[in-house]
């Protein structure tokens, strides 16, 4: 597991809980060592006793020699930095999974297409993880779904099989677009929420933008070749549901902070160095609409919150303000 964050330390134990033997790598050494150490790690998910089976290292050559698969735990805009650090020592033939949920700013490209072109690893080979999946709550051992997805099935299956657990239901799809696009936008549809939280516009308004959300998200799915039924399925409504609803997503924190006055990079430092992407993917996902001539409405509107100066309080009456339209 390449990443010691608060998502990559979570998705280590459940592979170790469901009976792998799994080397975290981290960062920084004292991260590393202070797992070694205490068997917990207190810099993303304080007070948390990882199992004996997951052995922390922050040498990279040593996290990867001989192993059987590899996860990949940073956030995306750092993705293909670190991955012409990783790529020399990822075995071959081995199933690489992400757990990043982004669009590459610039390129446009997703997750998978970035470790693809610049880990070298073919197409086949790579699975993403997504889903209703809140690192904390996993953490505590309370149930959970998730989504593999993999053009090929069977790789998909290979890893279903090594991380279920008790706690832990992976199920298998085959639409890697649609869970990539999903996983990604609605962490901007959380900002958007987390805004109107912050406004205290009650549910009406956060069903609502969760409901347009999906379906602007899944409008740019199918133009980029998705399948719309994974809009409906755990990577889009589980996962939209759970990052919108739950004061434990960092996303729809940032956007509370928003919505009460705090700038953006002051929202963005009181995170406390955990990655809401939310903040970049309303740009690489406005972009990528515009490429493919999609209306997003709310990634707009909360683009033009974080980007533009717009108030809060203007962005859900721009939303309000549009012309009337058939649903
Ligand atoms: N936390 C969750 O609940 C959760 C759940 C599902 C998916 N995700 C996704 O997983 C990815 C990782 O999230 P996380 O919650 O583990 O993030 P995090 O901020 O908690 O941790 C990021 C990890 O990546 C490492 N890293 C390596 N290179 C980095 C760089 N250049 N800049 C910053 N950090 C770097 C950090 O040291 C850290 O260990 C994100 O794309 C996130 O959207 C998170
Ligand atoms: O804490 P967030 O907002 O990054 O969301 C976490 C996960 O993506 C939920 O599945």
């Amino acid at each position: 597991m390449l990443g010691a964050g608060s998502w990559g330390t979570t998705y280590a134990k459940v592979l170790a809980d469901a009976g792998r033997d799994v080397v975290l790598w981290a960062r920084r050494e004292s991260v590393a060592a202070g797992i070694r150490a205490s068997r917990t790690n207190e810099a993303y998910l304080r007070g948390i006793v990882l199992p004996d089976n997951l052995y922390a290292t922050s040498d990279v050559d040593e996290a990867l020699d001989g192993v059987d698969a590899v996860a990949l735990g940073v956030p995306s805009q750092s993705m293909r930095e670190n991955l012409t650090v990783f790529r020399d020592s990822i075995p071959v033939g081995v199933p690489v999974i992400s757990l990043a949920k982004g669009v590459e700013i610039g390129t446009g490209l997703r997750m998978s297409e970035v470790i693809s072109r610049v880990g070298h690893i073919e197409e086949p080979r790579v699975v993403v993880l997504t889903g209703p999946n809140l690192a904390v709550e996993i953490a505590q051992n309370r149930p959970t779904a998730s989504v593999l997805a993999c053009v090929d099935h069977a790789i998909a299956v290979q890893v279903q099989k090594a991380c279920a657990t008790g706690y832990f239901r992976p199920y298998t799809i085959t639409d890697v677009i649609g869970a990539e696009i999903a996983g990604t936008g609605k962490n901007v549809i959380a900002l958007a929420c987390g805004i109107a939280d912050g406004l205290q516009l009650g549910l009406n308004t956060a069903a609502s933008l969760m409901t347009r959300g999906l379906n602007e998200l899944s409008r740019l799915g199918q133009a980029l070749g998705a399948d719309p039924a994974t809009f409906a399925g755990l990577a889009g409504l589980g996962d939209l549901v759970a990052t919108c609803s739950s004061p434990l997503s960092r996303n729809r924190t940032l956007g509370g902070r928003l919505a009460v006055g705090m700038g953006l990079d002051a929202a963005v430092a009181a995170a406390g160095g955990q990655v809401a992407e939310g903040v970049v993917s309303c740009r690489s996902m406005r972009d990528l609409a515009h490429r493919h001539g999609i209306d997003m409405p709310i990634t707009e509107a909360v683009f033009n919150v974080c980007y533009r100066h717009m108030a809060p309080a203007d962005m859900i009456r721009s939303l309000m303000d549009r012309p009337h339209t058939p649903e």
